[in-house]
């Protein structure tokens, strides 16, 4: 089993808390005009992980939901593809048998979510179940209490067999920032997820009051940064919950520039979570193209 001391002793947080939302705010000042960039909007569209986790999700409305992702493609033949469609578990078999766009991945939420309140088995063993049902990526939650008294190693080794757990699949780990608060720990969480074996590492769940937030980003965008520094591995950066607008979107899209260039701007290495922001994002580019274009909502 890793040790925490030695896993964290060769990241150190390259900058001074009180600073943090200064950098955030010269960041996101600085940015506005991408709202009027129509490639830069099809680009945030594209890494759109669009999400249905509600109580009331049934059999219908995700392969509803799943149809709208088919009949996107066919009715906006010149806007991309959202990145993934995201859902429970017990809905992998449904996106696995309805969803017919193949560059849209198929993300579903395991390990406990959103609370990662159970037995470890338990969680492999959804994990397992959600990837034998044809998801190619298992969003995942650490276990925030064990992680917030210390116990480092055991949310390491949990991380690490569902990544096991996952074959081929990606992990996305979320660290639920909200609830950790503290931005070294959140770098903490970040290099211990990355290290476990996440390929993404993600904000939120959506399912507790604060979600993603532009300071929680910056950190964990610093810290792949880092891990890409001393590991040669390029990590993911996934924000989530609570993004509906264009212009919330378009903030961490310049966070991701900022911190990490170019290169992590499609979605092989940037996601947005969110359930809310495809149709203001799409209404947005289509009134830019067009500015007689009324609102749509099409998802
Ligand atoms: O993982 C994605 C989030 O649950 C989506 O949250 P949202 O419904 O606030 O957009």
């Amino acid at each position: 089993m890793m040790e925490s001391g030695n896993l964290l002793d060769g990241y150190k947080m390259n900058f001074k808390t009180d600073e943090l939302s200064s950098e955030v705010e010269r960041i996101t000042a600085t940015c506005q005009h991408l709202e009027q960039d129509v490639e830069v909007l099809k680009t945030i569209f594209s890494c759109i992980d669009l999400t249905t986790l509600k109580e009331s999700d049934s059999t219908e409305s995700v392969t509803a939901f799943v149809q709208k992702v088919n009949d996107f493609k066919t009715q906006y033949p010149d806007m991309p593809s959202v990145g993934a469609v995201c859902v429970f578990p017990v809905f992998a078999p449904i996106i696995n048998q309805y969803l017919k766009v193949n560059e849209v991945q198929k993300a579903v939420v395991a390990g406990g979510f959103p609370s990662s309140q159970t037995f470890l088995d338990i969680k492999v063993l959804e994990v397992k179940k959600a990837v034998s049902y044809g998801a190619n990526e298992i969003d995942v939650v650490i276990s925030v209490g064990e992680f917030l008294e210390g116990n480092y190693e055991f949310v390491y080794e949990e991380i690490r067999q569902l990544k096991e757990a996952c074959g081929d699949a990606h992990l996305k780990v979320i660290l639920e920032t909200g609830a950790i608060g503290d931005a070294q720990l959140i770098w903490n969480a970040s290099i211990i997820a990355m290290d476990a074996g996440a390929d993404f590492i993600k904000t939120s769940t959506g399912k507790i009051p604060t979600a993603a937030t532009l300071d929680a980003a910056y950190v964990m965008c610093k810290a792949i940064k880092a891990y890409h520094s001393k590991t040669g591995k390029k990590i993911g950066f996934k924000p989530a919950g609570g993004i509906a607008e264009t212009i919330e979107a378009v903030n961490y899209y310049a966070i991701v520039n900022e911190v990490l260039g170019q290169k992590w701007l499609s979605n092989t290495l940037f996601r947005i979570g969110a359930s809310r922001l495809a149709n203001n994002l799409l209404s947005d580019i289509l009134s830019l193209e067009d500015s007689s274009m009324d609102k749509v909502k099409f998802f």
